[in-house]
């Protein structure tokens, strides 16, 4: 059995955070253990409260699970503080675990989920351990102080988010104007490609980025190779998407057993750029 972790905040509506995460871990056959950051009463309508969890229990949950489980891979969701962070990347450094960075930064609704101050603990302790890191063009021009209008200004952010120490960026384009596909571009030092699909207008899609890097680090626990477990969380994301549950009257969660109960979705991947 393949061993997976999510360090992340908990969502009351079970649509995104610790709980979309362990419910992909679960889904793509791995098994999830998690460490929380943070309390939220979230619903499909909104972030209601956050209670950040005192930094050494943050500490005591990541050590007991590192010190007895072979995690084969983990990732991190709401780190909310700096303090938070210093204390996951110092245990983590410990360890040669492959590490999917999703740097949650705002919730759809609008909620803050990182403070601002630690955006500088994120860039200079927690990326240089990440192997893949997932943000979106908001986050990743946060990240890197650069403007982003399209394919070109995304692969140039997700070069220069490898000179910080990433292994590899994925810049997700959803939130691109006038974008017709979900379009996310993958760079490395070695390679750099795209995968597609149709963009699905609905506003069930409340734990999307969650959900995707979930998905991808489920693979690569089970030791899947970039472009194919990137291919496999692509399909396990859209067909979430694609089969809502209409649960809440606000931004409804994603259907995380669609991957498993529908047919499979055709992605396009692209590499000659
Ligand atoms: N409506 C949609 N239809 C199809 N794919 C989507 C949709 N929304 C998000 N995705 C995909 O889900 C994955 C996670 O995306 P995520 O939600 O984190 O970022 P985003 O798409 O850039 O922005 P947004 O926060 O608006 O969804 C990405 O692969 C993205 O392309
Ligand atoms: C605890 C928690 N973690 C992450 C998100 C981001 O969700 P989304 O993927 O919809 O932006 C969230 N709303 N709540």
């Amino acid at each position: 059995m393949n061993v997976t972790l999510t360090i992340a905040g908990s969502d009351s509506g079970g649509g995104a955070g610790i709980q979309a995460d362990l419910k992909t871990f679960q889904e793509l056959g791995t098994f999830g253990t998690s460490v929380i950051t943070a309390i939220t009463s979230q619903n499909t309508q909104g972030v209601h409260a956050v209670h950040a969890i005192p930094v050494q229990d943050v500490e005591s949950q990541l050590k007991a699970v590192l010190d007895d489980f072979p995690i084969q891979a983990a990732k991190t969701g709401m780190l909310f503080s700096a303090a938070i962070i210093t204390t996951v990347s110092r245990l983590m450094k410990a360890h040669n675990i492959p590490l999917v960075v999703d740097p949650v930064m705002i919730a759809k609704g609008g909620a803050s989920l990182l403070q601002q101050e630690a955006i500088t603990a994120m860039k200079t302790e927690l990326l240089p351990l990440a192997t893949v890191i997932t943000p979106n063009i908001p986050e990743a021009e946060v990240l890197t102080g650069m403007t982003i209008v399209d394919d070109a200004t995304m692969i140039a952010a997700g070069q220069a988010l490898l000179t910080i120490g990433v292994k590899v960026a994925i810049i997700k384009g959803g939130h691109l104007a006038g974008s017709h596909t979900a379009r996310d571009i993958i760079v490395s030092t070695d390679d750099i490609f795209i995968v597609e699909t149709p963009f699905i207008t609905t506003k069930d899609t409340h734990g999307t980025g969650c959900t995707f890097s979930a998905a991808l680090t489920a693979e690569l626990a089970k030791g899947t190779a970039l472009r194919e477990a990137v291919t496999i969380a692509k399909q396990f994301i859209q067909a979430a998407i694609q089969h809502p549950l209409h649960l809440g009257s606000g931004h409804g969660p994603t259907n995380h057993a669609a991957y498993h109960n529908f047919e499979k979705v055709q992605v396009t991947l692209y590499d000659d750029l």
